[in-house]
Formats: structure tokens, C-alpha cells, sequence
């Protein structure tokens, strides 16, 4: 059947979801202060990947000062989740956007629980890679805490660290377990200096080829 019996939007709708069927994403999952966004500036600059960070987005949002940024501010500032349609949303549109020029999509801070890699993959597709960064509690702890020092951001703080860490072990881990199953997990060792943590990721994104 061809798309003639649909109405004009439903029609645009369509080519828009389809631009993202064949794309190539990585999950690339955490802790606080694991060192995501360092490794993903690294895949960016070798790769050419299109770098989205769900955090990144949500402070922008925040930034522009509109009424949801406002909504948001106050999650985040308590280190808790925002809700889940919000972010996806935020994540779906701007993948949109770079759909013609896109090589990969690195998607960093998302699936922050079970559920949202479950929805990403209904209203997007499927992950080929996921990559664990992993870093004990002590390392991000101490991280966060440098971080902070010039980071501007209203939770590099000792209170709400331990609360993005809390929930962490609690929501995000299981993420991991969740897609063992599919064969996509590398467990990278963030605990190495920059250079040699991106060797382990060079290899992972070397194997999608
Ligand atoms: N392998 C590493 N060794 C030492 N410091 C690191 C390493 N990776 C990241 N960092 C530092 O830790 C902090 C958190 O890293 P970042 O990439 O912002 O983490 P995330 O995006 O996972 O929260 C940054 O200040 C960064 O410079
Ligand atoms: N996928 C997601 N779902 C819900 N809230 C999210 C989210 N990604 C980010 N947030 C909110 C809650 C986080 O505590 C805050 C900062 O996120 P982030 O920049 O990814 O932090 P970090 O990588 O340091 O853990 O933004
Ligand atoms: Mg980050």
C-alpha cells in the first residue's frame, strides 16, 4: 500500500521516525563523574559521531529560562530524574535534526533506568553498542568534587552527589543487566588515565564496523 490514502502530516510523521531507522546509536551509560562526556568528546573528534547528552540538553533547556526549564532546574538541582517523556522527547528531536548528516549517534546519560531504554527503542530503535563506563564510588566522588569547583553546575555538590549516586546503583545499573542480554554491553575501565580508557572504547566502536 502506498502512503496516498494518508493525510499530509501522518505522511511527514512517517518520513520523519523514518530517517532514524537505519541509524547507527550507542548507549553510553555511568555514573556521575565516571567520565562519559570525556570519552564521547574523544569518540566525536575520531569518529564524527553526533554527541547527545541528555544532561547536556536538559541545562539548555534550563538556560533558556522557559517555564519547563524552570520544572526541570529543580529535579536536577536535587539530583533526581526528570520525567522520562521530557527527556526522550529532547533526545528524539535533536537526533531528527542531524539525521541527514549523521554517522552515529552517541547517546550519553540515557537509559537512566530499565523503562527508558525500553521506550527509546519503541519510538526510536535499537542500540548496537552500549558502552559501561565504570568507575568505583570513590573515583566519581572525587571527580564530581573537582568538577564542581569550576563546573557551574547546581549539582556538583557533596549532598546531591551522593543522592545522583544513590540513585545510580539503584536505577541505571540494572540498565546494564538489562542489555547483557543482547550481546551490545563493553565494560570500559574509567578508573585509567583518558587516553587509555579511549584505547578499550576505540576497540568497542571498532567492532561495529
Ligand atoms: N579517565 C579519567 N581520569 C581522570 N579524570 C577523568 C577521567 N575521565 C574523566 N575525568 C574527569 O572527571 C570529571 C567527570 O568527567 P565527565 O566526563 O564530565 O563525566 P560524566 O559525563 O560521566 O559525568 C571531569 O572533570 C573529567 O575531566
Ligand atoms: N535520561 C535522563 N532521565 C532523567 N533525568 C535525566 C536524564 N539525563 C539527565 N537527567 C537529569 C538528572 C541528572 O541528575 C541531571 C544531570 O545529568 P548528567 O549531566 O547526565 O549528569 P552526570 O553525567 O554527571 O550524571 O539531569
Ligand atoms: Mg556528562
Amino acid at each position: 500500500m502506498g502512503l496516498g490514502c494518508l493525510s499530509k502530516s501522518a505522511v511527514a510523521v512517517l518520513k520523519t521516525d523514518d530517517k532514524l531507522k537505519d541509524a547507527k546509536i550507542v548507549f553510553v551509560v555511568g555514573g556521575p563523574g565516571s567520565g562519559k562526556g570525556t570519552q564521547c568528546e574523544k569518540i566525536v573528534a575520531k569518529y564524527g559521531y553526533t554527541h547527545l547528552s541528555s544532561g547536556d540538553l536538559l541545562r539548555a533547556e534550563v538556560a533558556s529560562g522557559s517555564e519547563r526549564g524552570k520544572q526541570l532546574q529543580a529535579t536536577m538541582q536535587k539530583g533526581e530524574l526528570v520525567p522520562l517523556d521530557t527527556v526522550l522527547e529532547m533526545i528524539k528531536e535533536a537526533m531528527i535534526a542531524k539525521a541527514d548528516v549523521s554517522k552515529g549517534y552517541l547517546i550519553d546519560g540515557y537509559p537512566r533506568e530499565v523503562k527508558q531504554g525500553e521506550e527509546f527503542e519503541k519510538k526510536i530503535g535499537a542500540p548496537a553498542l552500549l558502552l559501561y563506563v565504570d568507575a568505583k564510588a570513590e573515583t566519581m566522588v572525587k571527580r564530581l568534587m573537582k568538577r564542581g569547583e569550576t563546573s557551574g553546575r547546581a549539582d556538583d555538590n557533596e549532598e546531591t552527589i551522593k543522592k545522583r549516586l544513590d540513585l545510580y546503583y539503584k536505577a541505571t545499573e540494572p540498565v546494564i543487566a538489562y542489555y547483557e542480554k543482547s550481546g551490545i554491553v563493553r565494560k570500559i575501565n574509567s578508573e585509567l588515565p583518558v587516553d587509555e580508557v579511549f584505547a578499550i572504547v576505540e576497540k568497542a566502536i571498532d567492532e561495529l564496523k
